[in-house]
């Protein structure tokens, strides 16, 4: 539905050039809701607006529904996207407009009938829930339904593809919440294909069914959400896992933290594990099998898109052959464990 072959984009040239996407491959199938994630600068708008062609790529190509828009100009281009619907932080509403010309435009530009734009806005109005709302202006709105009435408007061409460019950035968790409720409806209403960036982990995990990681550029690491929030492969990933987590060595513990093992120390260890891990009594394994004792220093449990994934931070206590086969057999029921450091044994 969106595929993204060897996509670079440089700003100006010269010394002062800027390679914001570095040779980027991405493929989101149909009906999918796919989310990139990255730091400030990372890339995440410039490659969103590579996808309509708002910045058109230095280099690569891309495809959206079957057809290779970088071959597109002109009114071919233009045609090609009234398929592809735009959402943004800052909702982009015209201000004189009420909320149904505000959703009709887009279909007058079109040159569709005044009769037809009455048939196709009314219906999307109640899609969004805000009917009551068509003969008010956007300054009467609050942010949510400013964004409801952008998404509406998005929808007015019937595209087969949203882009959402950090569509809940500016507002506040509960509005933000119902945003993400309603492109998931809309998601599985109309099969729509859905790319969002957004540097919140909190929108991955509520709607992205995959998600991508871009740094400087690049696209470092791609998964299933479920799969990304259990296990991510990048050190950027777990980053963003342990910052939305909130699962951070206590400060005192940090600064006890030595990078090597000594002959008196003990490993300090961060564990990931879901499916059927959770439910095993492995601590207590620990402490019979590996002749290990466990003191948990931080522990979390979560549901993300009904998979539960425990997290903890634990010191792992013993002689350092048992701590060691004590993290292999952690590891060989499917733990992700991260060693983070050793510490002094007081012992
Ligand atoms: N029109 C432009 N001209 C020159 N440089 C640009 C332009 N647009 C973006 N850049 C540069 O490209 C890089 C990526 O910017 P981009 O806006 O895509 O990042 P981002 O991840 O969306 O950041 P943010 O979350 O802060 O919006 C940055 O270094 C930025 O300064």
């Amino acid at each position: 539905m969106i595929r993204l072959q060897n996509v670079s984009k440089t700003f100006g040239s010269g010394p002062r050039a800027v390679t914001a996407l570095k040779n980027i491959n991405l493929e989101v199938p149909r009906g999918q809701i796919h989310g990139v994630i990255g730091l400030s600068g990372a890339g995440k708008s410039t490659l969103i607006r590579c996808v309509n062609l708002l910045e058109r790529p230095s280099t690569g190509t891309v495809h959206v529904d079957g057809q290779e828009l970088t071959l597109l100009s002109g009114e071919d281009l233009n045609k090609a996207r009234h398929g592809i619907g735009m959402i943004f932080q800052h909702f982009n509403l015209l201000t004189s407009r009420t909320v149904f010309n505000n959703v009709a435009l887009p279909l007058e530009l079109m040159g569709v009938s005044r009769t037809e734009i009455r048939e196709r806005v009314t219906p999307l109005l109640d899609l969004v829930g805000l009917t009551d709302k068509a003969r008010q202006y956007p300054a009467q709105l609050s942010g949510g339904q400013k964004q409801r009435v952008a998404i509406a408007r998005a929808l007015a061409s019937r595209p087969s593809v949203l882009l959402c460019d950090e569509a809940t950035s500016a507002l506040d968790p509960q509005t933000t919440a119902s945003i993400l409720e309603l492109l998931q409806d809309i998601n599985r209403k109309l099969n729509l294909t859905i790319l969002l960036i957004t540097h919140e982990m909190e929108v991955v995990k509520s709607i992205c069914h995959r998600v991508s990681l871009i740094s400087d550029g690049e696209l470092v690491e791609e998964a299933n959400v479920g799969d990304f929030f259990t296990a991510p492969r990048t050190r950027l990933g777990r980053h963003f896992l342990n910052d939305f987590l909130e699962l951070e060595p206590p400060r005192a513990l940090i600064d006890r933290l030595l990078d090597a093992s000594g002959e008196h120390t003990h490993p300090v260890v961060r564990l990931g594990f879901s499916g059927d891990a959770v439910a095993t009594p492995l601590i207590s394994r620990l402490a019979r099998e590996c002749g290990v004792d466990v003191s948990i220093l931080q522990a979390k449990v979560e549901s993300i898109q009904e998979r539960t994934l425990g997290l903890m931070i634990a010191e792992l206590m013993g002689d350092a052959d048992d701590t060691q086969r004590a993290i292999d057999y952690l590891m060989a029921h499917d733990l992700n464990v991260e060693v983070l450091g050793h510490v002094q044994r007081n012992d």
